[in-house]
């Protein structure tokens, strides 16, 4: 600790004290040896081709799994959002995952466009029957995986490397042998995953591939996915780009090869992983809507394609209606979106705290005015506002929930909301007098003041005053000469008296009638405004006044609307005086 110059002592740096947890039981992940990566320049500018594995990996990690009904909803909306290519299920998995995919096939309801695919472990008896499910399709892709990872080689599979290629090699072959005994008159495609991809040495991951290619012999015309699965996320997302670089430099026909990534998110950095995966030269993702799949998830398709978006690149997926494809995710899944979800959560549009609602208030007030210039709507402007990477707009959400009050709150969000939902246009210090009373509201009820109940407070502190000043009649108000002049009735303290003034103008005449009763206001700040169009229009006026005389005189905010701006000022005056007296 040492002493300023302005006599403060600063602060020393706090130390972080060693962790209980046994972190020495971890190791870290190596690095890649590729010191002339190129994928750090690279930059994303169109979208990889998307397989939505929703019906698969999702559908494999819930505590439910989808019904028939659920997985052809899902179905459904994948195909409307655009996806083209869909992992429909694990077919020899169960008679449930049988009998959807024929029902996919056999009621025909599988655009021309899409690709259904299914995935099958390395084992002929379930590859026959995979084989099987497909039969009669326009387009199907068979997907076969096997671990190819040290820690599955010895553990789970015993076998060693080359048994290890012979399984993913004789899976092949009994791929091709039972497509050409089923599949006769479907465009038939091929996936391959080298299951761990993550954790096996790249090498090896591409022997296996390699070795795969040779049984399948893809060519011009003749694709082959090879899908380079994070089946578990192991090291930082740059990690897996240099595996996905290392390995499209290293592949036989890479010309002939759609390198896909299949991301996990056991370190929350799936959507950065599958990014860099993508710089580092993939074309293919694969995903699931809002990240389900096993464990923390799939890499999440919602989150990707918005980014894309927000990037001014095309996703060509529609996130147009995201509270119609949340709602519908949470249906199929029966598990919630979280609130925060990048994009679709609830209250990712939503700011509570008073500096973010001053800034976005602004930001949505300068987009208005350059609309309004360039005779566009805001929805044909570039996008530009502080704290929304993306208009709210454009994913069918409101600007309504873009402001909520709660105690956090300042005055920008106040008003936003009297604006947005009650038509007032507050005058600054008004916002600030205001958004001082909401305070003491937040404060002591607590959680959130919603629009219905900040009009309440509005109406009680400013509308409702009736004591000692009500306003019953403007009697007569005429203008001539530059001269104004007045005459009123009154009740003060619920005695009805009738006042005249002069003054400059229908306000200034007010106060010197209110003078005759002995109160004594002068006029500090003056605005009006149409509450809405047309002839039988509401008028707002709010007037800041200084009512009473010397060390005894109050600053107050009087503010009344009316079918008449004249009477809708002098019932403010008679607020604000009604305000700072009673
Ligand atoms: C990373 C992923 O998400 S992979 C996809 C995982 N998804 C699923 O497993 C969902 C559907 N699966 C199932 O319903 C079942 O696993 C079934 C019906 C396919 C098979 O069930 P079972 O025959 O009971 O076998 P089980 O799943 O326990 O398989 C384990 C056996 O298969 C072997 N195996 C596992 N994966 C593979 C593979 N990709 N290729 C070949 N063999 C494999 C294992 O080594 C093990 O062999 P062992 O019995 O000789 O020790
Ligand atoms: C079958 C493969 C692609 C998989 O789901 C994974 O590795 O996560």
């Amino acid at each position: 600790m040492s002493t300023t110059p302005f006599g403060t002592r600063t602060q020393s740096v706090p130390t972080q004290t060693t962790s209980p947890m046994p972190y020495g039981r971890y190791r870290a992940f190596p690095p890649i040896d590729l010191p002339d990566r190129t994928w750090p320049a690279a930059r994303i500018t169109h979208a990889p081709r998307w397989l939505s594995t929703d019906l698969r990996d999702g559908n494999q990690a819930l505590i439910d799994p989808m019904t028939p009904a659920r997985k052809h909803k899902m179905f459904a909306l994948l195909v409307k959002m655009g996806y083209k290519e869909i992992e429909v299920g694990f077919p020899s998995a169960s008679q449930t995952d049988f009998d959807f995919v024929r029902q996919l096939v056999e009621r025909d309801l599988i655009p021309d466009d899409v690709t259904i695919s299914v995935l099958t472990q390395a084992r002929e008896d379930l590859i026959e029957r995979t084989a099987e499910s497909l039969a009669g399709a326009r387009a199907g892709t068979i997907h076969l995986y096997n671990a190819v990872a040290p820690l599955f080689r010895r553990v789970v599979f015993k076998v060693d490397r080359d048994e290890c290629v012979n399984i993913a090699t004789r899976g092949t072959e009994l791929v091709m042998k039972y497509a050409e005994q089923h599949l006769g008159d479907v465009e038939f495609g091929y996936e391959y995953s080298p299951e761990i991809f993550t954790s096996a040495e790249l090498d090896f991951s591409v022997e296996v591939c390699n070795a795969v290619m040779e049984v399948w012999q893809p060519g011009p015309g003749r694709e082959i996915v090879l899908n380079l699965p994070a089946t578990v996320e192991v090291a930082t997302p740059n990690v897996y780009a240099d595996q996905i670089e290392w390995f499209s430099r290293h592949v036989d026909h890479r010309e002939h090869v759609a390198i896909s990534l299949h991301p996990h998110n056991d370190r929350g950095t799936a959507t950065a992983a599958t990014e860099l995966g993508l710089m580092a030269g993939a074309d293919r993702v694969e995903g699931c809507l809002f990240g389900h799949g096993e464990r923390t998830g799939n890499v999440d398709l919602v989150t990707l394609g918005m980014n894309l978006f927000s990037q001014g690149i095309d996703p060509k997926i529609d996130f147009s209606d995201i509270d119609e494809i949340r709602r519908t995710v949470e249906y199929c899944t029966g598990l919630p979106v979280h609130p925060r979800h990048p994009y679709a959560g609830d209250l990712v549009y939503t700011a509570f705290s008073g500096s973010h609602q001053d800034a976005i208030k602004k930001g949505l007030e300068d987009l208005d005015r350059k609309a309004a210039a360039a005779g566009v709507p805001v929805a044909e402007l570039d996008w530009e506002a502080p704290y929304l990477p993306i208009d709210p707009h454009d994913v069918g959400r409101s600007y309504e929930a873009v402001i909520r009050v709660n105690s956090q709150s300042g005055k920008g969000g106040v008003a936003y909301i009297m604006k947005s939902e009650h038509q007032l246009e507050l005058p600054r210090r008004l916002q600030i007098e205001f958004s001082r009373t909401v305070q003491t509201h937040t404060d002591g009820e607590g959680g959130e003041i919603g629009p219905e109940r900040l009009w309440e407070i509005f109406s009680a502190e400013y509308l409702g005053r009736t004591t000692p000043l009500r306003l019953t009649e403007v009697v007569s108000a005429s203008s001539a000469g530059g001269r104004d002049s007045i005459t009123a009735r009154v009740q003060d303290r619920g005695t009805e008296r009738t006042v005249s003034g002069e003054g400059n103008g229908p306000v200034s005449s007010f106060v010197d009638a209110l003078s005759g009763l002995g109160y004594h206001v002068r006029v500090l700040d003056y605005a009006e405004h149409a509450l809405s169009a047309g002839g039988d229009a509401l008028a707002a006026a709010y007037v800041e006044c200084e009512v009473g005389q010397g060390d005894n005189s109050v600053v107050a905010w009087g503010v009344a609307t009316d079918a008449n701006i004249v009477t809708a000022s002098l019932k403010a005056v008679i607020s604000a005086v009604d305000r700072a007296i009673g």
